[in-house]
């Protein structure tokens, strides 16, 4: 089906094909480093990732280098339509030197800053909490030991620092996500004394002032991982209240929460109270197992929250999966896609008469549009958003991504 036929279709349904692929294109996506090269970073002491995530799988093409992860990226972004940010963690650091964490600069990420700033793309920043013997005992801000906490305090200021210089160096907002692994494998006897160290820590981490504009510092919390199964210090409650409190940004992940705790249900909850909000769109399969977000409905459900709420000014879209079973740039591209996808078929969503009917609790009305309207030719309305930016789609991006995957293959 043509565009043209597909836009009068929508134009019986009363919504405006054109608006929405304005809304789309003005839309970024935090493209997040870390599935470029299964989460390892590029310290010379990194190993495993730790911290209770680990990517799973052995497919050829893993980046192991920042050049070949920004070659990497190069060729995703060229992928995928719209403007886009990267979301860099600490351990991506760029240099000759081995500065340990409590040692980074806005130095160690030059080359980062140069390379995101010639392609016009703004970046985000993480402190890296795990990956390092001081996170062995899956506590970082919250260890009993005060000198662990100092280390870890040390590195969460300079990481406000660096996102600040990135800021400075780029213009407009650095968002800078705080996640830490703490937690206890058994049941904790003394939950109130981890949390009130957690607390402290990022308080002291928090305590210089950046602008906002400049620096939006975010708090994620998670309901377990491995290795902490009876308690996360730092769980949606604690962050929830925290994030009020301190007026900081909060992350939802979808994949840190119970499984059948439906995540985009949250959004409009927590806006009430929380100005900023910063997601990483996941697929959790049993649990917080990462994988590559799908054009299923939980992330349609995500992105019409984002849209129908009118978010879209205080939502931050960060992406969080890894998948070393298939071609890594694939994966980037295939997920980024499908949030732009979801987005897409919520602003094609007759809108104003879905909420109108359920306001005059006319059910049947909602239930009749909600349901006729999947039929629509969204796939149209896509292939002319990727055509107008000259990015491919069906056979000829599976040619792209195939391409560029027996490019990268013979990676030892
Ligand atoms: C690498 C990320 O910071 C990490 O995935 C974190 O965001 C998380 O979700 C941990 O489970
Ligand atoms: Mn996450």
């Amino acid at each position: 089906m043509s565009y043209s036929e597909a836009r009068e279709m929508f134009a019986d349904w009363g919504v405006d094909t054109e608006a929405a692929l304005d809304k789309l294109a003005g839309i970024a996506i935090s493209v997040h480093c870390w599935q470029g090269d299964d989460v390892r970073g590029f310290e010379t002491r990194a190993g495993a990732s730790g911290g209770g995530i680990q990517a799973t799988g052995n497919h050829p093409g893993r980046a192991r280098t920042p050049d070949e992860l920004r070659a990497d990226l190069e060729f995703a972004y060229g992928m995928i339509p719209g403007r886009h940010r990267l979301n860099l963690h600490a351990f991506y650091l760029d240099t000759d030197e081995t500065p340990d964490r409590d040692e980074i600069e806005l130095g160690h990420f030059t080359p980062w800053i140069d390379w995101a700033t010639a392609q016009g793309i703004g970046l985000d920043f993480n402190p890296t909490f795990f990956a390092h013997p001081k996170a062995d005992d899956n506590l970082t801000l919250s260890h009993p030991d005060q000198g662990i906490r100092d280390f870890w305090i040390e590195h969460g200021r300079r990481c406000r620092e660096i996102a600040d210089g990135m800021a400075a160096a780029q213009g407009g907002e650095v968002v800078n996500n705080i996640w830490v692994p703490d937690g206890s494998k058994d049941n904790p006897v003394d939950r109130m004394g981890a949390r009130r160290r957690l607390e402290a820590s990022l308080d002291a981490i928090l305590s210089p002032d950046y602008p906002r504009e400049r620096v939006l510092d975010a708090v994620e919390s998670k309901l377990f991982g491995i290795g902490v199964e009876a308690m996360t210090v730092g769980s949606h409650e604690f962050y929830l209240g925290y994030a009020i409190r301190k007026g900081a940004a909060l992350c939802l992940d979808m994949g840190h929460f119970h499984p059948t705790e439906n995540v985009a249900d949250k959004l409009s909850a927590v806006a009430l109270s929380v100005p900023d909000i910063l997601l990483h769109v996941s697929r959790p399969m049993r649990w917080d197992s990462d994988h590559v977000i799908l054009l299923d409905d939980s992330i349609r459900a995500m992105a019409q929250e984002v849209i129908f709420a009118e978010l879209t000014d205080r939502v931050r879209i960060g992406l969080d999966f890894f998948d070393a079973t298939i071609s890594r740039t694939a994966a980037w591209v295939i997920g980024v896609r499908n949030m732009q996808k979801a987005l897409l078929e919520a602003l094609l969503s007759p809108q104003a008469q879905l909420k109108q009917a359920e306001a005059a609790l006319d059910f049947t009305t909602r239930m009749i549009l909600t349901e006729e309207i999947k039929g629509l030719p969204h796939a149209a309305v896509w292939d002319e958003f990727c055509a107008r930016q000259d990015r491919p789609t069906g056979l000829a991006l599976q040619s792209r991504l195939e391409g560029y995957q027996a490019s990268v293959a013979s990676r030892g």
